[in-house]
């Protein structure tokens, strides 16, 4: 008979039974120490949801042993490895440390538990393989939140422009912008043929290159890769994020337009670095048939800490009622880039911004 047809022998078995024990209360302690970031340090109420999900579903299929059988093979003062710590377990410099080298000890123990339940009770190394590649997502969410809220800390208004009558207007536009205090320019025109919108992208790009104004372009990743723009942003049906990364690489932002909670949701684990949330109000820029309004801008506040901008309509009197909804981040079309005077237009929608949370 050959070797892996052979039962294990009771000392594999125990051996197995001690690994499972051990690699249990490892993946319990590393995801409650995550969901303790992601609540405390993130407060981001989505990504605390599915960690506290996958600690209960751990859990369950935990259940699946029984307790006695573990705890009777459990010896831990002849564990060969309860005395051994490296350096770099000891040492913890900031909060997403902690965060990813639990999530990292989460997954080894999950890996763990995959690889010895075959062993005593192979229907529910399943279970733990699931589990494994969902950590694998919600360590993409968890570290592209926290990476841009640091990065898009500040970024507060983002405008949206169109490529102008010619290249000199629209690089008076976009020093006017910046001189307000506009943090992201976007490039957004449909019409424009592809070699004019290069050369705009281009032009946006050098104008942003020395400021810390963030270059932008709709739609088009091609455009955006070819002017080493900042980013992309994309909306439902262009292209995906993984898919606009693979054209970007990483390091470049990609933004995706979101109008309800589930894509707002589903975006953060897809790795975007922020979201558009909207229409928020009707909008002389675009024609919408539906708007979830300052109902979504409530519920992205209430549960997501990516960087979030509400979109569509928004004007210097109603920006207020966005604020008080829960964001500090607007995209703006028309109230600005179609004001008689955009940078004026501009500081006075940053300055209603500024004491926002
Ligand atoms: C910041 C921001 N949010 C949303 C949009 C809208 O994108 P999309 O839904 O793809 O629509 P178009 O702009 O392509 O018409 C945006 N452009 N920017
Ligand atoms: C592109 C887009 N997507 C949702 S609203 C909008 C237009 C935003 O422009 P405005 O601020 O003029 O409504
Ligand atoms: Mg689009």
């Amino acid at each position: 008979m050959p070797d892996e047809q052979q039962p294990p022998n009771a000392q594999s078995t125990i051996a197995a039974w001690r690994a499972i024990d051990a690699a249990a209360n490892r993946a319990a302690e590393g995801l409650r120490v995550v969901e303790d970031f992601v609540r405390f340090g993130l407060d981001d109420r989505h990504l605390t949801t599915l960690v506290k999900n996958m600690r209960h579903d751990l859990a369950s299929a935990l259940q699946q042993f029984s307790s006695e059988t573990l705890h009777s093979a459990r010896d831990t003062q002849a564990d060969v490895g309860v005395t051994l710590s490296t350096n770099g377990e000891q040492s913890r410099t900031n909060l997403t440390q902690i965060a990813t080298s639990n999530l990292k000890r989460a997954q080894q123990s999950l890996r763990t538990l995959e690889e010895f339940s075959k062993l005593v009770h192979p229907a529910v190394s399943a279970y733990f393989e699931q589990l494994r590649y969902r950590s694998y997502t919600l360590e993409k969410g968890l570290t592209t939140t926290q990476a841009n809220s640091e990065r898009l800390a500040g970024a507060r208004l983002y405008v949206l422009i169109d490529g102008c009558q010619n290249a000199e207007k629209f690089s008076q536009i976009v020093a006017e912008l910046i001189a307000g205090g506009v943090d992201i320019v976007q490039l957004r025109d449909k019409s424009l043929d592809d070699r004019t919108l290069l050369e705009r992208a281009r032009q946006l790009r050098e104008i942003t290159a020395a400021t810390s104004t963030f270059a932008i372009v709709n739609d088009r990743c091609d455009i955006a890769a070819l002017a080493d723009a900042d980013g992309v942003h994309v909306g439902q049906e262009e292209l995906s994020v993984k898919e606009a990364r693979a054209i970007l690489g990483v390091g470049k932002l990609i933004g995706v337009s979101t109008h309800s909670i589930d894509q707002a949701r589903r975006a953060v684990l897809d790795g975007a670095d922020y979201i558009g949330v909207g229409p928020t109000f009707p909008s002389q820029t675009k024609s919408f048939d539906q708007f979830p309004g300052l109902d979504l801008v409530r519920q992205v506040a209430g549960e997501i800490r990516l960087p979030a901008f509400a979109i569509g309509g928004i004007t210097l009197e109603n920006i207020g009622q966005v604020v008080e909804a829960g964001l500090s981040r607007v995209a703006v079309s028309g109230a600005i880039a179609g004001a008689n005077d955009p940078r004026e237009a501009a500081e006075a929608m940053r300055q209603s911004l500024r004491g926002a949370n």
